[in-house]
């Protein structure tokens, strides 16, 4: 049997601090701090540390098979432990594509000898990501990769019949469809979210009508077909508006946000510098303020980093030639805590919602997102709240560097991660 004893964590943050023993991939007590007597195996000294549920990303891009240059499971992995997360979703824009049983069958079991974070390959929803006939859902469903979110990210399912067509299927798989929303006719050359700084430097307008048009028919398709949808990466107040309304009409419809598109915003191109090119764009402040209250209310369900690692010669070059994305990872925590515990939106609570319960739920991971309760899969993350760290993209866990949070001092330090009990990361090193 294997025991850890974790002591003087303050669970969400709330109330006296406890020991919490781990026992065989479980927490099998929790009491008052110092009244846990000796106890054989491993001690984490977690005083005045947050502890939390560990964090499910429903949005990753592992870049395995294909651009290992770039990322592969294990460096994703090793950067999602250091992170916090227990969990991860690895989307389908890979090469080859991840749109039959063979490549999400790869994922899923590199993702078991690795054995950091949970790996859940994504399954295209389209042959090749074309958007032009159905990928073989109910296959990846039923392999031994189990997937259970479908998804054409990096593009859109843009003909509504294909989208509808999914839906339809999904609903009889009890799958989740995550669109990428993106009218493409809307977007074609775009280089920039389409407003005053692109207009200034001469880059092509991103409209956010784009995004909010397609958001407002998948959920009106969603609910004609009585099936569930997901809204990958929302980045306009306006798609916050579109989902309040399709949720209180009763659409099925769940929502994540990035810590970029709540913390950056268009002030980013005035440098040209590429770091800051993603999909969606950036947009403006008043749409990361409006994304920021979405979350808060729950008109947005959770985070999801969208981490998306590119090697220096996709991103080290003029604006539009590079790639667009961010990495994500290992900043996540940091920037919620910025963006939303700092101003007053979020108690540790709702970043336990946000972070871990709510994609945890989405996702229809029994095992992830549970309460900090004896009897409860040990899936933890030990936070020092009042610490503060300087990003530096060099020293991530990522093949990658484009982080756009070089140089920047954020609070918040991730000093253990626990997956079913075991030490996956502990003060910023990847357990071995
Ligand atoms: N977010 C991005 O800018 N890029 C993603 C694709 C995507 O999430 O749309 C990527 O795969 O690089
Ligand atoms: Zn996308
Ligand atoms: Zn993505």
């Amino acid at each position: 049997m294997t025991t850890t004893l974790v002591k003087g964590a303050v669970p969400y943050g709330e109330g006296a601090p406890v020991d919490i023993l781990v026992e065989d991939g479980q927490i099998a007590e929790i009491t008052a701090a110092g009244d846990t007597g000796e106890r054989p195996g491993d001690v984490i000294e977690a005083d005045g540390l947050v502890a939390l549920p560990g964090f499910v990303d429903l949005h990753t891009h592992l870049r395995e098979p294909g651009r290992e240059d770039t990322e592969t499971i294990e460096t994703g992995s090793a950067a999602a432990a250091l992170g916090g997360y227990t969990a991860v979703f690895a989307m389908a824009n890979t090469d080859p594509v991840a749109d039959n049983t063979v490549v999400v069958e790869h994922v899923w079991r590199r993702g078991r000898e690795v054995a950091l974070v949970d790996v859940h390959p994504i399954g295209a929803v389209t042959v090749g990501l074309k958007g032009e006939r159905l990928a073989e859902m109910g296959a990846m469903a039923r392999s031994l990769a189990g997937v259970r979110i479908f998804s054409d990210d990096g593009m859109c399912v843009a003909d509504p019949l294909i989208m509808r067509r999914a839906l339809e299927y999904s609903r009889g798989l009890d799958v989740l469809i995550a669109q990428h929303a993106e009218e493409p006719r809307l977007t074609v050359g775009a280089q920039a979210h389409e407003g005053e700084a692109a207009a200034r430097l001469g880059l092509a307008g991103w409209p956010a009508a784009a995004e909010e048009s397609i958001v407002a028919r998948d959920c009106l398709l969603a609910g004609h077909v009585g099936a569930r949808l997901h809204v990958c990466h929302v980045s306009t107040a306006g798609t916050a508006d579109v989902l309040r309304w399709a949720k209180a009409r009763g659409t099925q419809v769940s929502a994540e946000v990035t810590p970029h598109h709540l913390l950056l915003d268009d002030d980013r191109l005035e440098t040209y510098d590429p770091v800051n090119k993603v999909n969606p764009p950036l947009r403006t402040s008043s749409d990361t303020k409006a994304l920021r209250a979405a979350l808060a209310e729950g008109v947005i369900d959770c985070v999801a980093t969208d981490h998306a690692p590119h090697a220096p010669q996709d991103k080290d070059c003029e604006w539009s030639a590079a790639r667009p994305g961010m990495l994500g990872l290992q900043t996540a925590l940091s920037v919620v805590i910025e963006t939303m515990v700092r101003p007053g939106l979020l108690d540790w609570r709702g970043v336990a919602r946000v972070m871990s319960e709510r994609p945890a739920e989405i996702a229809g991971l029994p095992d992830q997102g549970r309460p900090i309760a004896v009897g409860e899969p040990a899936n933890l993350v030990l936070v020092d709240p009042e610490a503060v760290w300087t990003v530096n993209g060099a020293q991530l866990a990522s093949l990658a560097g484009n982080t756009p949070y070089e140089g920047m001092r954020l609070p918040g330090v991730i000093k253990g991660t626990l997956l079913r009990g075991k030490v996956t990361a502990r003060d910023g090193r990847v357990a071995s």
